[in-house]
Parts: structure tokens; C-alpha cells; sequence
């Protein structure tokens, strides 16, 4: 199958922190492929603005560099680079200064969507909005992109919205949170309510639990002065889990349109239950003394520089939903650094059939359906079969599997969740952004866990680099009769 591609009206977008680490490896290469696949109409321009002093050939040359970095072999037609850097300016903008502001103002044209990346520290969010206020650079249809993190806690995450807000309109700030943007993660609607197969199954009665994991191999990286002060549960659990957990769980939207999917969103994370003491583990990954043939591995304390830190790389948690629906199923929800394997993935699991006609021997196993996020992203439905072959009716598993990528035309055009995210910016569709009430709702429901743990002075759970995480987390699930899904490459 080939996907199809739809241009965009014509736009200016500025990136404020264009020469950042976020824009070097995601935004520019995604926005140099998605001109590269013809979505990009004649006028579009993308202007770039930072502090530091360069001219634009210093800029381009910048990109042209992220290019050859961050774009496959195959995408890089030296043509294509040229036209597309052709496209770049770039004005040296303080945001919390005069600086670049009127030059910037200058180059913005009428008659075009007016687009503005907030790629820079949170800190200098409101003074972005504030700026562009003063000097007049945004209209009344201009739209801003803000990255995460969108708070660090309820009460920063509402202060915030309140300085978008007076200078903004709620139908112009696109919250960003690029696992909405993920391909599987929009299937995931698809599966749900374009089948009439799974919905009658999608309940408390149907339903024994749902686990939801997203382990990557990577450490903090050059991140840790940021990752320190926020933890796994402010980076991944309060955005990125939760917006996962309420697509699984919300009611069908009367129509895919913002507000009626976020409205049923938001209803989700509302009817969050608490989460225990004993019904959470938090973890920090160790170091590793060098092995043959590997190098040594600092540990998470080393890779902050906070020996005495108590922040997690790791949490897992159980979570309830008090609605209809869902009374009584445990989510299980797991995240963390250095692990195992790269995978995300969300597990549905069924509840057995009520009663078993086979022998004993042929106990009655799960019927999972599986939507793995990343790595081969598709979806797994285990059923139970006959054992093939004369050995009598012994039931074995089988899987269902469905690799998107097996259906794909190999030149399909699948935009990443930057590209994907930035052209709905341009659209003007909010779909896939976060709405302000959603993202307090969220800090509502983390701030109390987060402040139960750390009134404990609770110390995570080391664990090692290269593992599942601590071993308490298994206990997490053994002690309901159920287990974690491997960590599988
Ligand atoms: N990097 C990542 O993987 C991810 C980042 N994010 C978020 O994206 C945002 C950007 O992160 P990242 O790119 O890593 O950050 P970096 O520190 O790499 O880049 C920051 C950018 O902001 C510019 N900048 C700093 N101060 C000012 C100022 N006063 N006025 C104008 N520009 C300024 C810097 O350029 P200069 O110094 O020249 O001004 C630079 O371009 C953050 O909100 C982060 O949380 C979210 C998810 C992942
Ligand atoms: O937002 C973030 O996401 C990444 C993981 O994203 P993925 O698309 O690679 O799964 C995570 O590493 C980072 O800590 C977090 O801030």
C-alpha cells in the first residue's frame, strides 16, 4: 500500500531554538523530509532563531550537517538539500532581550500561517509568548508549538497556561507531545473504532488487565541537569503514558475532532484512581564495571553528577479507572532507562473463557492483543488453537501478527511523530495536541504520588543496566496472579 501525501498552505515557521539539540535532531530533518515527500508548498520558509550570532549560510550550513547526520542515506538527494536550505533564514532573537525581535517582525509575511516553535528551555516560554505579543509578530490565526515539559507540577503547569493564555487564544497553543504522534499510537483509534470486532470486548467484563511498558536501552545522555529534576513519572508517566493509557481507555469520541477526543480524554484521567504505596516501584539504574570486550557503564548518579540523588530512571506502577467501563481493571504501567530491550508496547489482556471444556492439561491460556509502538510497529492478537497435527485436541497459542511494515509499500511515506505533529500545526488541526485542562488534570493526578514518595524520603530500587528493571516490580504483578510481558528485542 502507498500512502498518500496532502501539501500544506503556504507558512513562515519560526523555531525559536533552532540551533538546539531538539531541532538538530528532529525537528529540522523531519521538516527537510516531509519537503523531500512534496508536502511542503513553493512558499513555505522556515526561519530559525537562537541568540547566538550567525549569518545564514552558517545556519544553513548547520542544517545541511543535521541533514547528513539525522536523515537515512537514501533521503539525502544533494538537489533536494539545496532547495530545501534555500528556504532557511535565520534572525539572532534574545527571548528575554530586544534583540532580533523587529528583524524578525520584518520577515514575517502576510497572507501565510504564521507558526512558532517553542524549542527552547520552558523557562523562557512565557517571555516567547509575551515577545511576540509586544512586537505584534502573531496574529490572531498565528499558532504556537510549546515542547514539554508543560509544568513541572499542578501549579506550574496552570501558571503557564494563564501567561499562554493572555496572549493566546486556546485554539492557537498546540501542546506538543510527540507520542501522539506516533503512528501506531493513531492506529490504535483506528483499531478501536473503525472495527466493530474489538469495542463490544473493550471492558471490565471482557477485559483482565492492560499493560502498558516503555523501556528503552538508552541512559539520561547529555540530558541529566533536566532529567534529574523530573524522574521518570514527570518525563514519561504524566505525558506520554497517560496520553496512551486514555486512548486505550476513553469512550468513543462522537467524531475524531479535538475537542471531542480530548473532552474524552480528559474524562479519563479525571477518573484516575490513586496509586498506593505499595502499589508503585521506582528504580535507579546502577553502574557496571568493565566486562570483556565492554566498557564500563556509569551509573545514573554518575550520569547526573547528584551522588545522593533520589530521582527514578525507572517506575512502575497500578492504576485504576473508576467509570463503567473499566471498574475493577488494572492498568499496569512501566517506564524506564537502560533496560533490556527498546520496546514500547500495550498489552490487552482478556479474561478467560467462563468455563474450559478441554483437559486439564491444556489449561486455558491468554488472549493477548499487543500493539507494539516501537521497534516493527504492528499488532499481535494470541489466540488459542488445536495443536496441529494426530496428537489429539491439545491447545497450543498462536499469533495473530500484523507488522505494519509487512503491509507497506517499501517507498510508503510514513512521517516520524515531529513531521506528523508539524504539519497538523500548519493544518490547524489539534487533534493530536494537549489540551490545557488535560495537561492539569494529568499534574493533578502525578502531584500527590510524586509528594507521598518523597514525604517518605523513599530511595529507589537500584537495578542493572541491561535488565528488566528492579526485581519488586515483579512482585507488583505476582502478587495480583499475573506477570510483566518480556522485554523482548
Ligand atoms: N532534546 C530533546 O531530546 C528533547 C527536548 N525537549 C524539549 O525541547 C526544548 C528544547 O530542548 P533542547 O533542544 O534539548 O535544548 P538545547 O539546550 O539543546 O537548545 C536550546 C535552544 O534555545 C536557544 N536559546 C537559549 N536561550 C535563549 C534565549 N534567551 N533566547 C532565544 N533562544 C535561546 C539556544 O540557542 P542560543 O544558546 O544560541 O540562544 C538553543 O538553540 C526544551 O523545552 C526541551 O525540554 C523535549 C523532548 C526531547
Ligand atoms: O519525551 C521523551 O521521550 C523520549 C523517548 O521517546 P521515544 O520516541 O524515543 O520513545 C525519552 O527518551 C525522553 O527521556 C523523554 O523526555
Amino acid at each position: 500500500m502507498v500512502s498518500r501525501v496532502i501539501p500544506v498552505d503556504p507558512f513562515d515557521l519560526v523555531i525559536f531554538g533552532g540551533t538546539g539539540d531538539l531541532a538538530r535532531r528532529k525537528i529540522l530533518p523531519g521538516l527537510y523530509r516531509r519537503f523531500l515527500a512534496g508536502q511542503m508548498p513553493e512558499d513555505a520558509r522556515i526561519i530559525a532563531a537562537a541568540r547566538s550570532e550567525m549569518d545564514e549560510d552558517a545556519y544553513r550550513a548547520f542544517v545541511a550537517e543535521a541533514i547528513a547526520e539525522f536523515v537515512e542515506p537514501g533521503h539525502r538527494d544533494k538537489a533536494q538539500i539545496q532547495a530545501f536550505l534555500a528556504r532557511l533564514s535565520y534572525v539572532a532573537t534574545d527571548a528575554k532581550g530586544s534583540d532580533g525581535w523587529d528583524s524578525l517582525k520584518a520577515l514575517m509575511r502576510d497572507g501565510v500561517v504564521r507558526a512558532f516553535y517553542f524549542s527552547v528551555a520552558p523557562s523562557l516560554f512565557g517571555a516567547l509568548a509575551e515577545k511576540l505579543h509586544e512586537y505584534g509578530i502573531a496574529d490572531g490565526d498565528s499558532r504556537i508549538v510549546v515542547e514539554k515539559p508543560f509544568g513541572r507540577d499542578l501549579a506550574s503547569a496552570r501558571a503557564l497556561n494563564a501567561t499562554l493564555a493572555a496572549h493566546f487564544n486556546e485554539t492557537q497553543i498546540y501542546r506538543i507531545d510527540h507520542y501522539l504522534g506516533k503512528e501506531t499510537v493513531q492506529n490504535l483509534m483506528a483499531v478501536r473504532f473503525a472495527n466493530s470486532l474489538f469495542e463490544p470486548l473493550w471492558n471490565a467484563q471482557h477485559v483482565d488487565h492492560v499493560q502498558i511498558t516503555v523501556a528503552e536501552t538508552v541512559g539520561v545522555g547529555g540530558r541529566g541537569e533536566y532529567y534529574d529534576r523530573a524522574g521518570a513519572m514527570r518525563d514519561m508517566v504524566q505525558n506520554h503514558m497517560m496520553q496512551l493509557l486514555c486512548l486505550i481507555a476513553m469512550e468513543p469520541p462522537y467524531k475524531f475532532e479535538p475537542d471531542a477526543v480530548r473532552d474524552e480524554k480528559l474524562k479519563v484521567i479525571r477518573a484516575l484512581t490513586g496509586v498506593g504505596h505499595d502499589e508503585i516501584v521506582r528504580g535507579q539504574y546502577r553502574g557496571m564495571p568493565a566486562r570483556e570486550g565492554r566498557k564500563a557503564e556509569p551509573s545514573y548518579t554518575e550520569d547526573v553528577g547528584n551522588a545522593h540523588s533520589r530521582t527514578e530512571s525507572y517506575i512502575a506502577l497500578k492504576v485504576g479507572i473508576s467509570n463503567w467501563r473499566w471498574q475493577g481493571v488494572p492498568f499496569y504501567l512501566r517506564t524506564g532507562k537502560k533496560l533490556r530491550n527498546r520496546i514500547s508496547e500495550i498489552a490487552i489482556t482478556f479474561k478467560e473463557p467462563p468455563h474450559s471444556i478441554f483437559d486439564e492439561d491444556d489449561a486455558w491460556r491468554e488472549n493477548v492483543l499487543a500493539i507494539r509502538l516501537q521497534p516493527d510497529e504492528g499488532m499481535t492478537l494470541t489466540v488459542m488453537i488445536k495443536e496441529p497435527g494426530p496428537g489429539g485436541m491439545r491447545l497450543t497459542e498462536m499469533p495473530l501478527d500484523m507488522s505494519f511494515a509487512d503491509w507497506l509499500s517499501e517507498d510508503a511515506d510514513i512521517p516520524d511523530a515531529y513531521e506528523r505533529l508539524i504539519m497538523d500545526v500548519i493544518r490547524g488541526n489539534q487533534t493530536l495536541f494537549m489540551r490545557g485542562d488535560e495537561v492539569e488534570a494529568a499534574w493533578a493526578w502525578a502531584d500527590p504520588i510524586i509528594a507521598a514518595w518523597e514525604d517518605r524520603g523513599e530511595r529507589p530500587h537500584g537495578y542493572d543496566p541491561g535488565s528488566s528493571g528492579p526485581e519488586d516490580a515483579l512482585m507488583l504483578m505476582h502478587r495480583d496472579g499475573r506477570r510483566w510481558r518480556e522485554i523482548r528485542g
